[in-house]
């Protein structure tokens, strides 16, 4: 059996009314293509067989790598504790037909993919969103892949006959390497990526066809006229953050933006909030930020009454993915994958206020605005700002 997941610690349902289901899409052979997961309201609400969290070993031996942990080792040791895990959302499930939804684009983490964030966009899709957690291939991601067309394609090469997938693994920085540099570089791919999964969701809604190179029985054009063009936003965590940002500030199309625990670090020194004129909320965990990263965040927000910031107390890097609700109470600890506060409250305070954000910003027409006072910092656990001290070191 597997370790901490058995005991009860599994990735939180959706509270909305929706059932969930979730796909795979990835178009295009090489670096042009898009790879997203995609979260969905369905209409199939049987709440049988659900989807494997990390469906691929290689996304372990990616992990080992980023964790500096030996292969063979972290392999062995993350199919033991997390290879029976599950997320809540139904593979391939019937999409939920009948109306336009609004569209949340979700930017995954240094060295994590793209199915890691399942509580987060579950909830999302749960609420009424179209979620797409892409994945990207800036080599930021601990593993991911492309299909290669098979030339003479030997069925057994892959169980998805007749394509192979091409990995690529997490990129450690190389000596003398800046990591500014790197970082400023793979966050503006991350933007277009970002933008190119936008465009390849509302070329699906206009009811043109896409080639799936995966093999997945999903039927696409079930997403024609679903989604609603003029209620799209971006979210993401940490390097993610970042990216959101820099999608905001190439793509006005994104109304919006949610940035988790933003790793400001990539963001060019020249962003500055005339770069960013849509709305954006900041929230934040207590234990990973520090003065120089809230001083950038604060640079683009400040004086403008759309940009907003929070901190959820007792929480930390780690309360936004997933691993924070798999690992047991020692592993927790000890990786620092939990804080102070509960993980389900932590994430609770996340979506609520992530939903109030949205419906304000989106004008949705959602009860949503029950949350508006979290994203004023009024609220047990959470605060306004930050906790950290700015004040300059004499
Ligand atoms: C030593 C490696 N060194 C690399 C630069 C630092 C590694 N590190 C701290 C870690 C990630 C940690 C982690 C995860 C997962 C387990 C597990 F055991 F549960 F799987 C354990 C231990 C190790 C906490 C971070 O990078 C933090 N971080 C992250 S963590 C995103 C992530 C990645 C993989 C996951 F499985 C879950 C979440 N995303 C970012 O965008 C940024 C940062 C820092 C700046 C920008």
């Amino acid at each position: 059996g597997s370790g901490g997941a058995e005991k009860g610690y599994r990735i939180p349902a959706g509270k909305g009314p929706h059932a969930v289901g979730c796909t795979d899409l990835m178009t295009g052979d090489a670096a042009e293509g898009s790879f997203l997961r995609l979260y969905y309201p369905s209409c199939d609400d049987t709440d049988t067989e659900e989807t494997p969290w990390i469906p691929d070993k290689e996304y372990y031996q990616g992990l080992s790598d980023f964790l500096n942990v030996y292969r063979a080792l972290g392999e062995r040791l993350f199919q033991y504790y997390v290879g029976s895990v599950t997320c809540p959302a139904k593979s391939n499930a019937a999409f939920k037909p009948g109306e336009k939804y609004p569209l949340l684009v979700f930017s995954h983490g240094l060295g994590a993919f793209r199915t890691i964030y399942s509580a987060i966009c579950i909830e999302m899709a749960s609420q009424g969103f179209l979620v797409a957690a892409v994945e990207h291939r800036d080599e930021s991601a601990s593993a991911t892949y492309f299909c290669k067309k098979k030339a003479d394609s030997e069925p057994e090469e892959d169980q998805t006959s007749g394509v192979e997938k091409e990995w690529i693994y997490y990129r450690k920085l190389r000596a003398g390497e800046e990591e500014r540099c790197l970082r400023h570089k793979q966050v503006q791919q991350r933007a277009q990526e970002c933008i190119k999964a936008l465009n390849l969701i509302l070329k699906i809604s206009s009811g043109e066809e896409v080639m799936n190179v995966l093999n997945s029985d999903f039927d696409w054009s079930h997403l024609k006229d679903s989604v609603d063009t003029s209620r799209i936003a971006v979210m993401g965590h940490s390097f993610g953050g970042a990216t959101v940002i820099e999608s905001l500030s190439k793509e006005i199309r994104f109304r919006c933006g949610i940035a988790l625990d933003a790793w400001m670090l990539p963001v060019g020194d020249d962003t500055y909030q005339s770069s960013v004129q849509q709305p954006l909320l900041f929230i934040n965990s207590e234990k990973f930020q520090w003065a120089a990263n809230i001083l950038k965040m604060k640079k683009l927000s400040s004086n403008d009454t759309n940009k907003k910031m929070i901190t959820i107390k007792g929480s930390v890097h780690q309360s936004f993915p997933d691993f924070t609700f798999v690992s047991g109470e020692i592993i927790g600890k000890f990786f620092k994958l939990k804080g102070e506060i509960d993980p389900n409250e932590a994430i609770d305070i996340c979506n609520h206020a992530s939903l109030a954000f949205l419906q304000k910003h989106l004008s949705l027409k959602r009860d949503f605005d029950k949350w508006d006072s979290l994203v004023d910092g009024i609220g047990p656990n959470v605060i306004s700002g930050t906790n950290i001290d700015l004040s300059p070191t004499e």
